[in-house]
């Protein structure tokens, strides 16, 4: 699919961004290894969370409200899963593999895990690597790097205190989650702070955990009990409107109930940095996350450096970031980002190319990229996706200042993380 996107002025409305995915994941994954009935309000329904729902429908859990954002997990308990009968695909979803292989590390049966051709070129070493230490047996190319990746459980592994040598949530919640099935107390540390998403959910659903500054620790063989989970809006999708208002002229938009847990927030910090004109309205908690409304108006940017520890705040944010450098007046350097070379598709490598293909000078570094503004972008070109959904919606967001139309190839991407950015943005720019 090709989406077209002209410039039309300032964008104007009050709107609600669907559900955090990252949120929406665990609460599948979390419900379906708890005891009893969680229901979910504000679930994700982009591709990569159904994803998640497939496989444990595939395991024999009990869903319903599947495809809207009202759903019951029936939880079937630590050791309840079933052995599924064919391959679970997890689609484009990184979160999906990681998490899962450190959940069926520990069941009782085989299974075999793969995905799109993007998943299946994405590392999966870094967690099968720790899980094999946990006991996990996996097999698949590269030394179980590479998807198709198989899982040989024994219902039981080894508790480890481990070191990640990546600031990354989708290691750090494989160990925490195996360390379920463990005797004893897992331990994971990691060198910046990474999204805390599971390790909130599972102590919200009963689990023993501990954090201490950059470790946490959780106890082997909890109870987990269903319970209700508010998801909060996507502060991920929040980004492309918030950046979105701000370069075009003349706008002046609401985005409702979004998500700020401050291990996410780096989007926040860094536009603030760029003088963004935004204010958190409504600052409210719900569920142990905090949530706030944000105002955004037409801003004068200006460049500044995204490096060291912001960077796994904010690390689905840096493409729309670029963009948003594009228009701010002075250089913005983005450093210490090379995990962009392992997402969807090397996004740094995407995101050059791109902006150039919009006439943006950007100078590419192997950990991210300098861009010095402000430059007028350039339509009547398309704009490759790569099967992208943040570099997609990132081209669509620079098509409302271009000079001349931007199409956007594969925009059907989208639908992994932000089903109804067309309408939303749509709906913003009448
Ligand atoms: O745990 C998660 O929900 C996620 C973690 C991040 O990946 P890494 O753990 O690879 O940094 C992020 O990019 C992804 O979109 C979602
Ligand atoms: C990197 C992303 O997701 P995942 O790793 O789950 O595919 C993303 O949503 O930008």
């Amino acid at each position: 699919m090709r989406l077209r996107v002209e410039a039309k002025g300032g964008l104007q409305g009050r709107i609600k961004v669907p559900g955090d995915k990252s949120i929406s994941h665990r609460s599948v994954m979390l419900g379906s290894l708890a005891e009893g009935k969680t229901e979910i309000e504000g679930f994700l329904t982009g591709e990569d969370c159904l994803s998640t729902v497939k496989a444990f429908q595939d395991m024999g859990v009990k869903i319903e409200g599947v495809g809207t954002d009202q759903m019951v997990v029936h939880g079937v308990g630590l050791r309840g899963l079933k052995e599924p009968k064919d391959l679970l695909d997890f689609g484009n979803s990184g979160t999906t593999t990681r998490l899962m292989l450190g959940i069926l590390a520990g069941q009782k049966f085989y299974s075999v895990a793969t995905g799109d051709d993007s998943l299946k070129s994405r590392p999966m070493a870094r967690v099968t690597k720790p899980l094999s230490t946990m006991g996990g047996e996996f097999y698949g190319r590269d030394n179980a790097n590479l998807l198709p990746i198989t899982v040989v459980g024994k219902g039981e592994l080894n508790s480890i205190s481990y070191d990640s040598p990546v600031a990354s949530a989708q290691v750090k919640s494989a160990v925490l989650l195996a360390g379920l099935y463990g005797e004893g107390v897992t331990e994971v540390r990691e060198p910046a702070k990474s999204r805390d998403h599971t390790e909130r959910m599972l102590e919200y659903f009963g689990a023993n955990i501990e954090v201490d500054g950059l470790a946490v620790k959780v106890e082997g063989n909890p109870k987990l009990t269903g319970k209700k989970v508010v998801v909060p809006g996507d502060i991920s999708s929040a980004a492309f409107l918030m950046v979105a208002a701000m370069i075009t002229e003349g706008s002046e938009i609401i985005i409702e109930n979004v998500g700020l847990n401050p291990t996410r927030d780096g989007v926040i910090e860094a536009l603030r940095k760029m003088k963004g004109n935004f204010e958190l309205l409504n600052q409210r908690d719900v569920n142990g996350e905090p949530i706030a409304d944000i105002k955004v108006k037409s801003s004068q940017l200006k460049g500044t450096v995204i490096d060291g520890d912001l960077i796994p705040l904010l690390i689905d944010e840096i493409p729309i970031l670029a963009v948003a450098a594009s228009q701010a007046e002075g250089k913005t350097i983005i450093k210490d980002a090379e995990e962009l070379r392992v997402k969807e598709t090397d996004r740094i490598d995407a995101m050059v190319k791109e902006l150039t293909r919009l006439g943006v000078e950007v100078k590419e570094r192997e950990d991210g990229m300098e861009i010095v503004g402000k430059q007028q972008i350039t339509g009547g070109v398309t704009c490759q996706s790569y099967h992208d959904h943040r570099i997609a919606m990132s081209m669509a967001v620079a098509g409302l200042i271009a000079e001349g139309a931007v199409e956007v190839e594969g925009a059907e991407c989208i639908n992994i993380s932000f089903p109804n950015f067309k309408e939303l943005l749509d709906s913003l720019s009448k």
